[in-house]
C-alpha cells in the first residue's frame, strides 16, 4: 500500500544487522523541527543509525527500510545528494580558511558574488554572537564559538534534516545548556526533523521530542 506523503523524517521499518545480529530495528516520524533522541550504551549502534539516514553506511552492514524526508525516498541516493546537515563532536572546521569562509563554503552555489557571500556569512555569524569573527583563523576560536560556527555552516548548506552525534558532549555544562538551546531553536526556526544522538539526559530534556533506546545486547 502507498502512504501518504508526510511532512518530516519518516523512518520506515529500518533493520541493521552486523553479522547476522540484528543491530537496530526503528520505525519512526520526525515532524519539521521536532526531535528524535537516540540513546543507549556504547556500540548499540547510535552513530550506525545516523549513517544509514545520511547515506554513508558501511557496506560491512546488512541494512533495510527507507529514509523518507517529505515524503521523498532518499533511500537509494548517495550522502551528498540527501543534503543531511551533520554536526559531530568536533566542529571539524577547515584550518586553513578563515571562520567566514568556512561558513561561506557551504553556501549553495546559487547564492551569487562574493561580497554577497561573506555579507550572508557575517549575518550567521552575527546570529550567534559572533559578529566581527569572520577573519579569525577557526584555531583561535573557543570550543564553544567553533561549535556555532560549525552550526550556522551546516545551516546554510539548507539541509532537509539535522543529524547530531553528541555534538555536545566535548562543551563544559554553561556553555553546553546555551549551546544546545541555539541549536534546537535553529532547527525548530528552519523546521527542520532532527536525531539526536547523545548520552546526556539533560540533551535529550531539552530536545523535547521523542526518545529511542538501544538496548545494545550483543
Ligand atoms: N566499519 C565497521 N566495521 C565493523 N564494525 C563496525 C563498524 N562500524 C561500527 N561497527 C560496530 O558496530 C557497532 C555499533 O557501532 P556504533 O558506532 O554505531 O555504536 P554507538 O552506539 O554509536 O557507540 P558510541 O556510543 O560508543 O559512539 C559496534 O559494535 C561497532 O564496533
Amino acid at each position: 500500500m502507498t502512504q501518504p506523503e508526510r511532512a518530516g523524517l519518516s523512518l520506515r521499518d529500518i533493520a541493521i544487522r552486523l553479522d547476522g545480529r540484528l543491530l537496530i530495528a526503528l520505525d519512526a516520524h520526525v515532524a519539521p523541527g521536532e526531535t528524535l533522541t537516540v540513546m543507549g550504551p556504547s556500540g548499540s549502534g547510535k552513530s550506525t543509525l545516523l549513517a544509514y539516514i545520511g547515506g554513508f553506511l558501511d557496506p560491512i552492514f546488512d541494512a533495510q527500510g527507507q529514509v523518507l524526508v517529505d515524503g521523498v525516498d532518499l533511500t537509494a541516493l548517495p550522502a551528498d545528494a540527501r543534503h543531511a546537515g551533520i554536526l559531530f563532536q568536533d566542529p571539524l572546521l577547515f584550518p586553513h580558511m578563515s571562520v567566514a569562509s568556512n561558513i561561506a563554503f557551504a553556501l549553495p552555489p546559487d547564492v551569487k558574488g562574493r561580497a554577497n557571500r561573506r555579507a550572508i556569512a557575517e549575518k550567521a555569524l552575527a546570529e550567534v554572537d559572533l559578529a566581527g569573527f569572520g577573519p579569525r583563523d577557526p584555531d583561535t576560536l573557543s570550543g564553544g564559538q567553533k561549535a556555532r560556527v560549525a552550526l550556522q555552516r551546516v545551516l546554510l548548506s539548507r539541509p532537509r534534516l539535522l543529524l547530531l552525534d553528541e555534538p555536545f558532549a566535548k562543551l563544559d555544562m554553561s556553555l553546553r545548556a546555551q549551546t544546545r538551546r541555539l541549536v534546537f531553536d535553529q532547527a525548530r526556526a528552519a523546521k527542520l526533523p532532527v536525531i539526536l544522538v547523545t548520552h546526556d539526559a539533560a540533551d535529550a530534556e531539552a530536545a523535547g521530542g521523542a526518545v529511542f533506546e538501544m538496548n545494545g545486547a550483543p
